[in-house]
């Protein structure tokens, strides 16, 4: 009976913050002069009945808030794993013995879930600040909406350390020209600011459709060149993948061919894709494992540093050539010249390699995990192969053409809902916020579950089935829209999205052109590696059409 009350005092909390969040917001924005929804002011103004009755709502809900306070409960009240003394929750990761495994963070996920309910703390890491990790779409929503101008996402410490310590010369403190990745407050804000303008624009992407199309029909040649007798790729198919994804990044990051495809022992592209992929391996086990990095340069660390060099050097190479092109030509015709001409070299070249840093990988493991999934459903690939002979009816893919495909843009949104390549992202709180009716403290990582999320059937009907069309018969399907972001929200949604949409999107509709795909081994279970990726080798059979 007790907890029946609470959870109804919550329900009034919540609805009435989100009350008071409105209302207060339109009175700033009456008493400043400012925009809300651009006309609020004005239109409000013209309107007194209305401004009344906000102002009641706005008194009505204090009210209800002073007496409903005392409902929401404390940081420790929040349930979770115990953690032991001295030793907290990290032992639960030794392998063996703690029964909880870095790789199959996925599967620990689910049984939290079920085992303590929407909300659960994680405390007692070593090295790390607690966690809370959040199940609720409809609390993921309202924290997601109530973010301050720079939100703090809890992210890779080793690269932070990296930029701000030891090539501080470069980078400088936190308050310069640092980038995005692992870069917060005002000196992210000012630097997203310069490179949202540029990356983010729809038309920036459209503009790569013809020279990634030409690099994803490369693709489909490789495939048709790696086949053996049974028309089956090899087992490290994925590394082929990642070729692609560099090759396509590399254009529109680096406005050059890097010749992945080519790439011979000691070439500086083999070199930048053998550091990409050092710095994928390593940057997984540095951040998820017990941070040994931080009291003395470990072996992995080492090679951390040496790869994350290399991506730097060979970054600084290329936005030196593409600044030097800009001056020639008087005009950028590039995002890199665009960056350049936009915002100098040094924030260009910061860019590139924030982006090589994060756009390789996600992607790459993006297009893997869906061309598994293809293989092994032939009638949605046939769904497909229909839908884009429909729309291109024999002639080379233009910009444009793939708005006319949304079965294809629904295949990869049902693969990133049901495998997001990023299991959960997350905030660390910049102030004391109330969750799931818990008050969480300042500092805390919150750690948005998005692939629970994305796999329950409260939010997604048939929640375990692979139906794209999902996404395109909205109203026949039960759909939350912030249980599946695979590329985040808001102000630090996915800088790269609108690119690694459209490069995906374009290889799908080449290899669907192209092939059928089969797979007969196996079946393939999931791991986080340090995306969330199919495990095991990619034998896939690509059938010519
Ligand atoms: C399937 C592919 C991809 C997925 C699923 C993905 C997912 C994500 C997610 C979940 C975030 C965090 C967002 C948030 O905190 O709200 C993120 C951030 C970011 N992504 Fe991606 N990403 C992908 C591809 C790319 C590509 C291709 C690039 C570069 C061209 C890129 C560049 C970035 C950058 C720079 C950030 C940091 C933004 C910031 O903190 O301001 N991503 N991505």
């Amino acid at each position: 009976m007790r907890n029946r009350l609470g959870v109804v005092k919550w329900r009034i909390r919540s609805l009435s913050e989100r009350k008071l969040t409105t209302s207060a917001r339109c009175f700033k924005a009456i008493d400043n002069g400012s925009e809300i929804g651009n006309n609020f002011p004005a239109r409000a103004a013209q309107c007194p009945i209305k401004v009344q009755r906000a102002r009641s709502t706005h008194a009505a809900v204090g009210t209800v808030l002073d007496t409903v306070s005392s409902a929401v409960k404390s940081w420790d009240e929040v349930p979770g794993p115990k953690p032991l003394p001295l030793l907290g929750n990290t032992w639960r990761f030794v392998p063996y013995i703690g029964g909880y495994s870095v790789e199959h963070v996925d599967k620990v996920c689910m049984s939290l879930r079920q085992k303590y309910g929407k909300c659960v703390k994680m405390a007692g890491l070593l090295g790390r600040p607690d966690m809370l990790f959040v199940f609720d779409a409809g609390e993921v929503e309202r924290v997601f909406r109530g973010e301050d101008a720079a939100p703090h996402r809890p992210s890779m410490p080793s690269l932070n350390y990296y930029k701000h310590t030891l090539r501080k010369d470069f980078f400088g403190a936190e308050q310069d020209c640092a980038g995005v990745i692992a870069v917060h407050g005002d000196s992210w804000a000012a630097f997203r600011t310069k490179v949202s303008k540029v990356a983010l624009s729809t038309s920036s992407a459209a503009q790569y459709t013809v020279p990634v199309a030409e690099v994803a029909d490369a693709f489909v040649n490789r495939i048709r060149q790696i086949r053996d007798e049974n028309l089956e790729t090899p087992g490290d198919f994925l590394n082929e993948v990642n070729k692609w994804s560099l090759e396509s990044l590399g254009l529109i990051a680096l406005d050059t061919r890097l010749g992945c495809f080519e790439s011979v022992e000691g070439s500086e592209s083999q070199r930048l894709i053998d550091a990409v992929h050092t710095f994928f391996l390593s940057v997984g086990e540095l951040e998820l494992r017990a941070p040994w990095w931080r009291i003395y340069p470990t072996a992995m660390f080492r090679r951390y540093v040496a790869a994350l060099d290399t991506i730097l050097s060979v970054t600084l190479r290329h936005v030196e050539r593409a600044l030097k092109e800009c001056e020639a030509n008087g005009g950028s015709k590039s995002l890199l010249q665009d960056l350049v001409s936009a915002a100098g070299s040094r924030v260009a070249a910061v860019a590139a390699l924030d982006l090589f840093l994060v756009g390789i990988d996600t992607t790459s493991n993006a297009v893997a995990s869906t061309l598994y999934q293809l293989a092994l459903r032939p009638e949605v690939q046939e769904r497909l192969h229909e839908e884009i002979t429909k729309v291109l009816q024999g002639r080379p893919l233009t910009p444009g053409d793939i708005n006319q495909m949304p079965y294809l843009k629904a295949c990869i949104k049902e693969v990133l809902r049901m495998f997001p390549v990023v299991i959960g992202n997350g905030r660390q709180l910049t102030k004391d916020t109330v969750i799931c009716g818990y008050n969480i403290p300042k500092g805390t990582q919150v750690i948005f579950q998005h692939y629970v999320m994305g796999n329950s059937e409260e939010y997604f009907t048939n929640a375990s089935e692979f139906r794209p069309e999902r996404w395109i018969q909205r109203s026949m399907y039960k759909h939350h829209a912030f249980a599946s972001l695979p590329f985040g929200f808001g102000k630090r949604m996915c800088l790269g999205r609108r690119f690694a949409e459209l490069e995906m999107h374009i290889v799908l509709c080449k290899i669907v052109q192209a092939f059928k795909m089969e797979y007969h081994h196996q079946p393939l279970d999931y791991h986080i590696h340090p995306m969330y990726t199919p495990d095991g080798p990619l034998r896939l059979k690509f059938i010519d059409r």
